[in-house]
Formats: C-alpha cells, sequence, structure tokens
C-alpha cells in the first residue's frame, strides 16, 4: 500500500572527500512494472549495512515513496542533481545514455560510495543497462557490475511471462528472468502455496545459472543479494580459449551461433558438460561490411558493433574470438564455429 510507504528523509549533501580508486560494485535490480523493485531497494538501505549506498532510478515511477518524494522534491526535472538518503546514502535519476557519465560525475563531486544500486523502469531490457558497465571495463571504470536481480510479482508474474507479444517483439518480463543472476519471488501473500510452486517451476525455466529463490516480504539475507560477483572471471574453474578463423561470416548465421551457445548451451565440452561463457569478446569480419565489427558480451548478453577501423586493402580478413567459461574446450568451440558459419555462406 503506497500510503503506508515511509518516506526517506531528505537531509542536505555534505561534502565528502574522494578516497583511493577502489571499483564499486553495482547491482542492477530490475522486474516488470509494480514488481516490487522499490520495495527491494527501500528494504536494502534500511537493513544494517554499513554501507554508503548510492540509488539511481533510471527514471521517475508512478509507483513508491522513494521515486514520490524524488519526484516531488525534484519536480521531475533536473535528472543528475542529487539527493542524500538517511545511512549517508544518495539516490538520483538517470537516463541510460549518460548513466556511466553520471556515475562517474557524482563520484567526482561527492567522493566514493561503497555500492550503487540502479532500479531500471519495469519495462526496461536489463541487457541494455548492463552493457553500459561492460563497455568501459576494459578501460579500467571506476564501477562494475555485480549482478542482475529480478524481482517478479507472485501473483501477476505468470500472467507477464507467458503473455503472447506481437511478431518480432520481446517479451520484457521473460527476458529479465533470462537475464537474472537472482530472482526474488515478491508478494507471496498474495497467492496460495500451489500458485506459488507453479510460478517457481515456470521461472526456473527461464534461469540458466545460479537460480535462486528467496521471498518477500521477509528478511532478505542482504549477502544474497549484494556481492554476487556474478561476473567475476577471477576463480579457478573458468577457463580463456581463444581462436581464429579466415573469411567472413554471415552476421545471421553468427548471431545463431552465439544464441546457441549462450542462451541455449548446444556446445558441450568431451566430458559432456556444457559449456558455460561468462564473458567473450572478438573482432569479427563480417560479410558486406567494410569496417571490422567488434564482439562484447558477459552472460547471456552480446552485441555486435561496427568499429571505425575498416579492413584494409592487403589485410586477411579473419575472425578472432576470445570465451572466457566454465567446460569449454577451444577445439570443439572453433569446430562448432566452422561448421555453424558454412551452414549456408561459406567461410573460405
Ligand atoms: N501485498 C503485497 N504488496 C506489495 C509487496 N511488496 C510490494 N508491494 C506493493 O506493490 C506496489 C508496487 O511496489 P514497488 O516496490 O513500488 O514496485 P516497483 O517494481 O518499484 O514498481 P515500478 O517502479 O512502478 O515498476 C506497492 O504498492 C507496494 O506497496 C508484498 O510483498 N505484498
Ligand atoms: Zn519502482
Amino acid at each position: 500500500m503506497e500510503e503506508e510507504d515511509e518516506c526517506p528523509e531528505l537531509v542536505p549533501i555534505k561534502e565528502k572527500h574522494t578516497g583511493p580508486t577502489v571499483q564499486i560494485p553495482v547491482t542492477i535490480i530490475t522486474g516488470y512494472l509494480g514488481a516490487g523493485k522499490t520495495t527491494l531497494l527501500n528494504y536494502i538501505l534500511t537493513e544494517q549495512h554499513n554501507k554508503r549506498i548510492a540509488v539511481i532510478l533510471n527514471e521517475f515511477g508512478e509507483g513508491s515513496a522513494l521515486e514520490k518524494s524524488l519526484a516531488v522534491s525534484q519536480a521531475g526535472e533536473l535528472y543528475e542533481e542529487w539527493l542524500e538518503l538517511r545511512n549517508g546514502c544518495l539516490c538520483c535519476s538517470v537516463k541510460y545514455d549518460n548513466g556511466l557519465k553520471a556515475i562517474e560525475n557524482l563520484m567526482e563531486k561527492k567522493g566514493k560510495f561503497d555500492y550503487i544500486l540502479l532500479e531500471t523502469t519495469g519495462l526496461a531490457d536489463p541487457g541494455a543497462v548492463a552493457s553500459m558497465f561492460w563497455v568501459d571495463a576494459e578501460l579500467g571504470s571506476d564501477v562494475y557490475l555485480d549482478g542482475i536481480v529480478t524481482v517478479i510479482d507472485a501473483k501477476y508474474g505468470m500472467q507477464h511471462l507467458t503473455e503472447e507479444k506481437p511478431e518480432g517483439l520481446i517479451n520484457e518480463a521473460a527476458r529479465q528472468i533470462a537475464l537474472a543472476d537472482l530472482t526474488i519471488i515478491n508478494k507471496t501473500d498474495l497467492v496460495n502455496e500451489s500458485e506459488l510452486v507453479e510460478l517457481r517451476d515456470t521461472v526456473s525455466i527461464y534461469i540458466y545459472i545460479q537460480m535462486k529463490c528467496i521471498f518477500l516480504p521477509c528478511r532478505v539475507d542482504l549477502s544474497q543479494v549484494l556481492d554476487l560477483h556474478s561476473f567475476d572471471i577471477s576463480d579457478g574453474s573458468m577457463l580463456t580459449i581463444t581462436f581464429e578463423v579466415p573469411g567472413s561470416v554471415s552476421e545471421d548465421l553468427f548471431n545463431i551461433f552465439i544464441q546457441n551457445l549462450l542462451w541455449e548451451k548446444t556446445f558441450k565440452n568431451e566430458a559432456g558438460l556444457p559449456m558455460a561463457v561468462i564473458r567473450l569478446k572478438g573482432i569479427l569480419s563480417v560479410q558486406q561490411k567494410q569496417k571490422k565489427v567488434m564482439l562484447q558480451g558477459v552472460h547471456e548478453l552480446y552485441e555486435l558493433d561496427e568499429t571505425p577501423e575498416f579492413w584494409a586493402d592487403q589485410e586477411p580478413r579473419i575472425n578472432r574470438l576470445v570465451f572466457i567459461g566454465r567446460n569449454l574446450d577451444g577445439e570443439i568451440l572453433k569446430k562448432e564455429f566452422i561448421s555453424a558459419m558454412s551452414n549456408k555462406d561459406c567461410v573460405e
């Protein structure tokens, strides 16, 4: 009930000193309209966390006290203005385009925080939000993506998930769950046990790794939500494989290959274990394109972007790919790649 929501107190912003350079984790909180994202945020802020947390809302919603109090005090105007909440936490709203910039500006002005929580709008594709963090990963950004937390409405979640979309449109709810490192089913007080079980079973179809469910309202153990290190690649079971294949690839066939690898988990190593990619990068030579194409990806998310760099006249066209993850086998993956690319239009 909105009326009962407590307004966070707004206090004047104090000047803080900038500390040494430590990378700040960012947790993306996503979920369908009204699922309970702000409720989770408020909960995290009021819990004893001993962290200086910055909250970022990518747009003002209709719903919660947090959003309303901001909307009122800001009159929906300047998006990069920051407000200090209780516990030394900060809050602001940014647009995706200047998200990372806004965070960096803020840290320059206000000193570092320990943690950033980013609430997306209900219809957002969290992949687009997440991608803003990996672009700068190589450039030594001040922030890193810790995890994507998806809040699901126990009462309407099923309806959102199974809703048929017109051709060519993605189901946002399904996408938000597919990309989640952690899913939280909320509003469990509004459904009975069997409805809950049914939703949990359905949700599990969309989760490829690290499926965990915890329930709200309840005491969420913050250690289950924050500092997930979902995108860390420093543990021992991680392998890095690279390969090069000469020729130019069809963009369509490449997309199919990558989706089979990342989403369908079609490719297995010699032990029969599905290859799990956490990070992928590469430079591709794409048919009909004069410029080099860059591949970037994290977990199930990936992007192909044309770079400004042309293939030089004498330069041999080649595809260079790097995959980091578990159960990877370079030889097998290279063979799969070549066979996928030669499906129709040959890699010469
Ligand atoms: N019954 C019930 N209501 C809840 C629960 N959690 C949140 N709500 C209510 O659901 C409504 C939406 O919650 P929010 O936290 O604002 O959801 P949101 O995902 O941030 O919403 P948007 O930002 O507008 O997409 C509010 O009226 C909450 O009070 C719950 O566990 N049970
Ligand atoms: Zn919200």
